[in-house]
């Protein structure tokens, strides 16, 4: 179950030290107010040593184009999974392309999450995320930590491919959101479908590129129980305070993000910062602390963090594959 993969990541993952266990903190981050204010609430700002840099080197990242391997031309895919391997030796980040996700579905995905979070604050919070539950909206985790908050919103829900005819993320979306946003359910609940395929098709080739069987992580994770997490990052006239998303690794398996057209996104790769510039027709993949664990170390799970900036808005849809919740995370034979 998922929440018993989130609940594993609770003990793994980098959170802030004082996460609050039941009081719940008054600050409330409403976006639509806190992006106007030039004196930033103290809660969001970070340690010196934690604050953004300006101008940090761009990161080489491999751009793997899937067409080859997603067609079964073995020649391109013995290539995507070379590049897959180098880039997982290094830091576990690499970008796709022709990745087979419909460019409409995409499209909606970035629309439905301006719909969203552009709403009032009142109707967003008829999805709040409550204490000690990982579903839901939060606005900044205001009332979860107390200091090095994150300037953003976030909209998380499961995805589970066990039951195919299951319309999970549609029906927990209808019931938070009522009718008058269901189409909002619609788009996500194809968007994981289309995430989940996906994860899969890497999955083969990460096997291929560790030299296990092909079919061995694709059938490990066949009935993923996995995380979906739309990201909001309100402009911030202060941008050189605060973070969108502190710097972590993903406590779970493989995470597919979509970035929109605003940079952001930063790897903590040979001591330094580097950015991973947006490619609205690429997904940045990166492989997780469980994965990490799956390959017996041989691939790299990185701390990577999000800026934010004083103008525009960003955007990124993260899906955090994980295994079903009782599932053993051992390396194959090969690996052992
Ligand atoms: C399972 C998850 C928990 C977080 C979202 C996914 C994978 C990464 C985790 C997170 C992003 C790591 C940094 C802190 C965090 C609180 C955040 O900034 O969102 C984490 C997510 C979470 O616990 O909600
Ligand atoms: O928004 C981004 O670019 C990164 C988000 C992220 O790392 C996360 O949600 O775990």
């Amino acid at each position: 179950m998922a929440i018993d993969c989130i609940s594993n990541i609770a003990s793994m993952t980098h959170y802030p030290k004082d996460e609050k266990k039941d009081e719940q903190k008054k600050l409330v981050f409403d976006a639509s107010v806190l992006k106007f204010e030039s004196q930033i609430p103290k809660e969001f700002i970070w340690p010196d040593d934690e604050k953004p840099s300006a101008n940090v080197p761009e990161l080489q990242v491999p751009l793997i184009d899937l067409g080859g391997f997603l067609s079964g031309d073995p020649v391109a895919t013995m290539e995507a999974s070379r590049f897959i391997s180098e880039a997982c030796q290094q830091h576990g980040f690499f970008l796709v392309v022709n990745h087979g996700v419909d460019a409409k579905l995409l499209a909606d995905a970035h629309k439905y999450m301006d719909n969203f979070f552009l709403l009032p604050l009142r109707q967003k919070q008829r999805a709040q995320r409550k204490v000690g539950e990982h579903c839901g909206y939060a606005s900044s985790f205001t009332g979860r930590f107390s200091t090095k908050l994150p300037w953003k919103e976030t909209l998380s829900f499961r995805y589970s491919a066990e039951n195919n005819s299951s319309k999970m993320v549609e029906d927990y979306l209808l019931n938070k959101m009522g009718n008058e946003l269901r189409l909002l359910g619609r788009v996500y609940q194809d968007y994981c479908e289309a995430m989940s395929k996906l994860s899969l098709g890497i999955m083969e080739l990460l096997a291929i590129s560790l030299g296990v069987g092909r079919a061995h992580f694709r059938e490990f994770f066949d009935k993923n129980d996995s995380i979906m997490r739309l990201n909001y990052y309100p402009p911030c006239q202060k941008p050189d305070l605060t973070l969108g998303t502190g710097p972590h690794c993903d406590p779970t398996s493989l995470t597919i993000l979509h970035q929109d057209r605003v940079g952001g996104l930063q790897v903590f790769v040979d001591n330094e910062w580097h950015s991973i510039s947006p490619n609205f027709e690429a997904f940045v993949v990166n492989i997780g602390d469980t994965f990490m664990a799956l390959s017996n170390g041989r691939y790299k799970s990185c701390l990577h963090r999000a800026v934010v900036n004083s103008h525009k808005p960003r955007k990124s849809l993260a899906f955090f594959l994980c295994p079903e919740g009782d599932k053993v995370v051992t390396p194959p034979a090969e690996l052992g």
